[in-house]
This record gives structure tokens, C-alpha cells and sequence, in this order.
């Protein structure tokens, strides 16, 4: 009955009693035939002509006053007269229902956007070359909606429906992804705080949406690189009323330790917060991060990312005509994929890589159980990866999940439970996204008070330095220890502690703020410049006591330490015996991770 259902979908109620007929005809009961399908030669032969022929039937029927009935045969010969008009009008009417469709899916979009919910779109990844042909467990896919079959071991099949705010089977391309991510990548300009990160089992396809294949060609190019090379198109395009200056941070989180990228060769946030002004200066920064960034090869994908890895842009813009600012920031995050370890057979390195991993998306998986409860006690602080995503997940940011799934019944478990957690954090509200903007006035102020902190922060350190005179410190300790670290040297300034807006480094006197919060704990702000600086250790799950030290001393002294250059095959650890010890540890956590969303 897809006619009946596709008629009563354009016009609720006002098809009476269809009743599909024999051999390709419907029939409305009290009336004659309306034969405005003739001229299909070959009848009902795809399922997109019988949607416009249902909608050019509705349209002839409304036309004809509403009574009547519809024929419509099969290899019927075209009948000569009217054929261009019915033609034209075939295709406006399909056209129309596609705007209906389009219409509905922006219409629900905009209330979950006033709602402040967490969109989620999910993409399926086709089977791989040199795959067999393998049944997909997807059934079917309409707009926002995905049904998955789940075979019974009884023999009998049944159906599961997710419902997102969009859905991208296997043929979807990188731009039509991208086009529908592109008015939310866009209000980082008009100063939205933005997160989208990739979420899904190890091999589905993250890194995929992100940044592209491995071999990358302009059509195979991810949301990283038309994000940001769109950014520089409409920030071009605004020049006259409205001057951007962007600049771009890589981030990986790996083992639990937050590694930047950089041309300069160290690993401090600041120093990695690099100037851009064309989609090229990017490019080389992510190609660096890309080329960099711990990657693996497992029986479940040969380039396996071993890490969470997230490039932000943040951007400030004066308006030219009345002096006012927009500050936004844009995290884009390609999480590392869960994955069962007993599946993806790694060992050693490997093997604590993915605990490592597996902990960090439970970690997440508590937050977001946490924030569908509504709970006032959210647990950001248990990973690093929580602590990034803190401002998107619970403050005023918009944030998109690209949800990720396989389509090979061996997968099946994963895809559910990936689904189901996808689910939950669609309920995510977290209230309507704010600008981040400050008038003209508003910015003097705060010069005024950054220029009197500085002052301030020279006189104490003055003094201190009188009092304290001790001798000076190589700067490589000053970095491990954090004490020039610019997560210490916060980022917000005192009168602004409730606020989640990034502020410019010379607003702040680092001195003072670090005085304001060993009284009173501030928010974290999204740039990463503030996060993952003073995370505390990990919870010790499954980690013997005698290591607990050790595991201490990694997150504290691991924040800062110098340039570390990961390469696929050459990891660099500080403290390899650490490994022997997580090793022993369980491969329990990621049958733990899976069972949270049974
Ligand atoms: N939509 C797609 N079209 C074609 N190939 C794809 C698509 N998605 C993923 N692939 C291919 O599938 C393989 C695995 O994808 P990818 O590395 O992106 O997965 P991942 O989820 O990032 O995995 P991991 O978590 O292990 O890093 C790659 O060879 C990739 O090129």
C-alpha cells in the first residue's frame, strides 16, 4: 500500500478510501475512471515514479473535483495530447512533495534547535572492497529514520526503527553530508559555540566523515576541510561590515594524555594556536595532525585511530561599524572507535590503547546518562575526553553527533547498542545555543580590567619574586610542572567566572586568575586551553593498587610534557612499565561499555 500511504502523507484525510486495486490500479470508490497515467509507457517500473505518479494523481483528482477513480496500467501507450503539460506538472508535483519532506525535517530540526537538543546523524558505511557479499542488517532508510533487522535465533526476523534528525545510507556522498552540516558549521561566525564529534564502533567509518580516506581527493574530502574552507568563504564574503581573525588548534587525546601538534615541535596549547587565514594554512595543520596521530592497524580496521582527536577553530569578529565582538569556537572531535577487544584481537600496546579508549566513551556514556536524567552531579571530570566535550554537552553550544555504523551482521551488537546510545543522547536539552557578543563598551571595559589585572599580576610577582627569591627554572620543568601552562594561565577573566565564553589571552592576568581559582573552582571553558590541565586521575577501575600511583603521576605530570610526535610505529612513552600493569588488567571493559546500552 505505498500509494495509499503516500497519498494520505501528502493530504491527511483528504484521499477517502483508497483501496489499492488489482494490477497496478487504485480505485476511489464512487466514481469513474481517471485515466491521467496513460501516457507511462512502461507503467509502474521504480518506486520514485510511482511516488509522482501518485502525486500527479492526487493533483488530477483535486483537479477533477475530487471524485473518481485512478487507473493506472501498466504499458499503456502514451497518449499524444497534454503529455508535455502533464509532464511539467509530473515533476513540480514530486518536486512539491520533496519540499514537503525537506519542509517537515527543517520544521523538526528548528524545534529540537529551540529546545537545545543534541542533533544526531547517523551514516551507515558501505561494505568494503574485498568484502563478501554480505546481507546488510539495514532494512530500510527514509529521511531521519533507520530500521534494522534483527534476525531471531528462533528463525523469525524482527525490526528495530531509530529515529534521528537525519539518516545517510551507504551511497551518500561526503558533500551531501557536508550540506547538511553546513548552516551549523556556519554559526561559528555569527558566534555559536560548535561541537560535532564522530561517534561509533572501531571501522564504521569516523575518520571516514571527518577527514576523508586515507588517500584523499577533493570529492573524498571530509566535513574538517569544507568546514573550514568554508568558513574563509562567508568570513570573505562579511569583509565589508564584519572582520574575523580564526586561528586553529590539533588536539589528540591519547593514552589519556593530551598531545598538541605543531610546525614548532612542543607540545603546549599555546603555542599550537595557530593564526589562519586561508583554507591552505589549515590544510597543513591537519594534515600534520593526520599524518601524526596514533594510528594502528587491528583485525577490525587496517588504520585504526588509536585516539581522540579534535581540531578546533576559534574565531573573533569585530564589527567594523559599531566595534561590538563575537567570539565562537568549533570543535570538530573523531573519537576513537569502541571496539571488543576479543574482536579486534590487539594485545600489548594495543591492548591498553583500547582500554584506554573503551573507558574514555564509557566515561562519556555516564555523562550522557547523567545529563538525560537531568542529574545536577555530572561526572566531566573522569576523562579527558569528557572534559573537552564538557561546554558542548552541557552548556549553550550546538552540537551534532555523526553516529557511525556497520552494516555486516557480525556487527550487529555493536550497531545496536551504538543506535541505542545515540538515541539517548538525542534527548540530550541543553538549552537554546547563546551568542557569544559583546558590544563596543562592553569590550572597553574588559580591556580596561585585563590591562589593571596585568598590572596587578606584574606587581606580585614582584613582590613574590622579592620575598621568594629562588633560583630560576629550566623551562622544560616549568612546562611539565604547569606552571606556564596557559590552562593555568585561564583564559577568563575574574569577573567573568560563570561565563562559558572563551576570552583572549590579553584580557587575563594570569596571576590573579590562578589566586581566584584555588578559592573558588570555575567553570571549565571549551577551549581546550582550559581543559586538561588539572583533570584528576583517572577512577581506578580495574587498576591494581599498586599502580595507582603511577597512574596518578601519567595524568598530572602528562599534561604538559614536551614534544611528543606520534608515529604509527613509534610511540613514545614515558613510563613503559605501565604498560605490563594494564596488560594484566581486564578485557572486560569493553563488554562493560557495550552492556551499558543492552
Ligand atoms: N562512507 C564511506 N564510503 C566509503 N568508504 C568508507 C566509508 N566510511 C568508511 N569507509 C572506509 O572504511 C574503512 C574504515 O573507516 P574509518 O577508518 O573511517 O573508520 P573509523 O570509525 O574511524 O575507525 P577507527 O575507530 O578504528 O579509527 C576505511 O577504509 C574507510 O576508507
Amino acid at each position: 500500500m505505498v500509494l495509499c500511504n503516500v497519498l494520505n502523507k501528502i493530504q491527511p484525510g483528504a484521499v477517502p478510501k483508497v483501496v489499492e486495486g488489482p494490477s497496478d490500479s487504485v480505485i476511489i470508490p464512487d466514481g469513474a475512471a481517471l485515466s491521467a497515467f496513460q501516457y507511462f509507457e512502461n507503467g509502474w517500473k521504480s518506486a520514485t515514479s510511482r511516488i509522482m505518479n501518485c502525486v500527479l494523481a492526487l493533483s488530477e483528482w483535486k483537479l477533477s473535483g475530487g471524485h473518481g477513480s485512478w487507473k493506472f496500467g501498466a504499458n499503456r501507450k502514451p497518449s499524444s495530447s497534454g503529455t508535455g503539460k502533464h509532464l511539467h506538472s509530473l515533476a513540480s508535483a514530486a518536486s512539491g512533495y520533496q519540499r514537503v519532506l525537506e519542509e517537515n525535517r527543517k520544521l523538526y530540526n528548528q524545534v529540537q534547535d529551540l529546545k537545545g537538543n543534541i542533533r544526531v546523524y547517523c551514516r551507515v558505511r558501505p561494505f568494503l572492497n574485498g568484502q563478501p557479499n554480505l546481507v546488510t542488517t539495514v532494512d530500510s532508510i527514509e529521511e531521519g529514520n533507520i530500521v534494522i533487522t534483527i534476525p531471531s535465533k528462533y528463525g523469525k526476523e524482527s525490526r528495530r526503527l531509530f529515529s534521528f534528525n537525519k539518516v545517510f545510507g551507504p551511497a551518500a556522498t561526503q558533500a551531501a553530508v557536508f550540506q547538511d552540516t553546513q548552516a551549523l558549521i556556519r554559526s561559528v561566525l555569527d558566534g555559536f559555540n560548535v561541537c560535532i564529534f564522530a561517534y561509533g564502533q572501531t571501522g564504521s567509518g569516523k575518520t571516514f566523515t571527518m577527514t576523508g580516506p586515507n588517500e584523499l581527493k577533493e570529492e573524498s574530502l571530509g566535513v574538517n576541510y569544507w568546514a573550514l574552507s568554508d568558513l574563509f568563504v562567508l568570513a570573505n564574503q562579511r569583509k565589508d561590515t564584519i572582520s574575523y581573525d580564526n586561528s586553529v588548534q590539533m588536539l589528540e587525546i591519547y593514552n589519556e594524555q593530551a598531545i598538541y601538534f605543531s610546525q614548532n615541535g612542543i607540545n603546549v596549547p599555546e603555542a599550537n594556536l595557530v593564526p589562519v587565514s586561508s583554507t591552505s594554512d589549515v590544510i597543513n595543520l591537519m594534515n600534520l595532525g593526520h599524518k601524526n596521530r596514533a594510528v594502528s592497524s587491528t583485525a577490525m580496521n587496517d588504520r585504526s585511530s588509536r585516539s581522540h582527536s579534535c581540531l578546533t577553530v576559534h574565531v573573533q569578529g569585530r564589527n567594523l561599524t559599531s566595534g561590538g565582538i563575537l567570539r565562537g569556537s568549533m570543535h570538530l572531535v573523531d573519537l576513537a572507535g569502541s571496539e571488543r577487544v576479543d574482536k579486534s584481537e590487539v594485545t600489548g600496546d594495543r591492548l591498553k590503547e583500547a582500554q584506554h579508549i573503551n573507558k574514555s566513551l564509557a566515561a562519556l556514556g555516564d555523562v550522557i546518562a547523567s545529563l538525560v536524567q537531568k542529574s545536577t552531579h555530572v561526572l566531566y571530570m573522569n576523562s579527558k575526553l569528557t572534559q573537552l566535550l564538557q561546554d558542548s554537552l552541557g552548556g549553550q553550544a550546538k552540537t551534532l553527533m555523526f553516529v557511525h555504523i556497520s552494516p555486516e551482521p557480525d556487527a550487529l551488537g555493536e550497531t545496536l547498542s551504538t543506535l541505542k546510545f545515540a538515541e539517548r543522547v538525542a534527548t540530550v536539552e541543553l538549552g537554546a545555543a547563546r551568542v557569544n557578543k559583546d558590544g563596543s563598551d562592553v569590550k572597553e571595559l574588559k580591556d580596561q580590567i585585563a590591562s589593571l589585572k596585568a598590572a596587578l599580576a606584574r606587581k606580585d610577582g614582584e613582590s613574590e619574586h622579592l620575598q621568594f627569591a629562588r633560583p630560576s627554572t629550566p623551562d622544560r620543568l616549568k612546562l611539565k610542572s604547569g606552571s606556564s601552562s596557559p590552562s593555568n594561565s585561564s583564559s577568563q577573566s575574574v569577573g567573568d567566572v560563570s561565563s562559558n565564553r572563551r576570552q583572549p589571552m590579553e584580557e587575563v592576568g594570569n596571576t590573579q586568575v590562578r589566586k581566584q581559582s584555588a578559592i573558588k573552582p570555575r567553570r571549565k571553558s571549551l577551549d581546550p586551553r582550559d581543559l586538561l590541565a588539572s583533570s584528576p586521575p583517572w577512577p581506578t577501575v580495574g587498576i591494581p593498587v599498586l599502580n595507582r600511583k603511577e597512574e596518578d603521576r601519567e595524568s598530572v605530570s602528562g599534561d604538559w610534557v614536551d614534544k611528543v610526535m606520534v608515529n604509527k610505529d613509534d610511540i613514545l612513552y614515558r613510563d613503559d612499565n605501565l604498560l605490563t600493569h594494564w596488560e594484566a588488567d581486564n578485557t572486560q571493559l569493553s563488554e562493560k561499555f557495550y552492556q551499558n546500552y543492552p
